[in-house]
């Protein structure tokens, strides 16, 4: 069987801001932070299932950007894609998450990023150096 796609928004304001939320289920994963995401459905392209969980998850429309990286793992069977993502309306409201953050620069690791997410930053942050 082939492995579920989640696809990841990694939204990043002018300044360099990232978006990080903090998930609240399941247990073995609330209170840790990750990107805004979840998985595509049957049928759906990558790009649309990110524009539609965003809507989702934050009430705001993004717009698609460059690949960051490759494929993630995360738990047995599932993998994990994400895109830089920029915001084109709306403000993020924390619809199914406990709370948003905006990340500065300076804050990139100031959440405890689930595992998977944390290189995701990193290579987010050697991404936003190079521009
Ligand atoms: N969305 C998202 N999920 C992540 C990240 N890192 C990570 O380990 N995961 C895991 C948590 C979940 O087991 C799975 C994604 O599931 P989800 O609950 O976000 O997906 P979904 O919105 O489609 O949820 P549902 O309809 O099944 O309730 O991937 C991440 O950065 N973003």
């Amino acid at each position: 069987m082939s492995e579920i796609v989640v696809v990841a928004a990694v939204i990043v304001d002018q300044e360099g801001r990232v978006l990080a939320a903090q998930r609240a289920q399941p247990p073995a994963l609330a209170g840790g932070w990750e990107f805004p995401g979840g998985k595509v459905d049957p049928g759906e392209s990558e790009a649309v299932a990110l524009v539609r969980e965003c809507r989702e998850e934050l009430g705001v429309e993004i717009e698609v950007g460059e690949r960051v990286g490759g494929n993630w793992p995360l738990a047995e069977g599932y993998v994990m894609r994400a895109w830089l993502c920029s915001l084109i309306s709306g403000t993020p409201e924390a619809k199914e998450h406990l709370a948003l953050r905006w990340l500065g620069p300076d804050e990139y690791y100031d959440v405890p990023w689930l595992g998977a997410d944390l290189p995701v930053m990193k290579t987010v942050e050697n991404l936003l150096l190079r521009d």
